[in-house]
């Protein structure tokens, strides 16, 4: 079986980088087709069980208006040594020039888990975002889901 055809081409959207730490190699995709860029981590890191720490990853980006690029963990650093971030998926707006910063934790309640500058500790997913416009009204229409949710529909 071969994946299914792509819907007719979209093109890549050009993101612009500074290499605020010009010897960590750019953002890449470890496989062509990949969602995630892989980001590096800037500095050596040591988190005792529990413990987070805001790492640098010596990058700052630029991506048009109407995109937005969200932090996620990487799931084999999560499976085999429970590392996250805090606040999966981190926010990075379109207008953020800063360096992009992830809130590394570790989740494992025994081990201490060590970091190593270079290391590739998490993955930049870029996405298109829609801005809304908010309406304010007395009632919402309705709807076959209404009000019910928190597992509403059963198990
Ligand atoms: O994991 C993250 C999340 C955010 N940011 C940067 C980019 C983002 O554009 C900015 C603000 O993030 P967010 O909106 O999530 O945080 P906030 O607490 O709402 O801060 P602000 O008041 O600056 O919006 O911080 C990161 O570098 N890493
Ligand atoms: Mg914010």
């Amino acid at each position: 079986m071969t994946a299914p055809a792509a819907p007719p081409a979209s093109a890549e959207v050009e993101i612009l980088i500074r290499r605020l730490d010009p010897d960590l190699p750019p953002p890449a995709y470890a496989l062509p087709g990949d969602a995630g860029a892989d980001l590096r981590c800037a500095v050596d890191v040591e988190l005792a069980p529990g413990e987070r720490a805001v790492v640098p990853t010596g990058l700052a980006i630029a991506m048009p208006a109407g995109y937005a690029a969200f932090v996620h963990p990487r799931s084999g650093l999560a499976a085999r040594y429970g590392v996250s971030l805090v606040n999966t998926p981190g926010t990075i707006d379109s207008g953020y020039r800063g360096e992009i910063k992830l809130i590394i934790v570790n989740l494992d309640r025994a081990r201490p888990v060590t970091l190593s500058r270079g290391d590739r500790v998490a993955q930049l997913v870029v996405q298109r975002v829609e801005q809304a416009r908010f309406v304010e009204v007395e009632q919402l229409p309705p709807s076959e889901r209404g009000e019910g949710g928190h597992g509403s529909t059963g198990r």
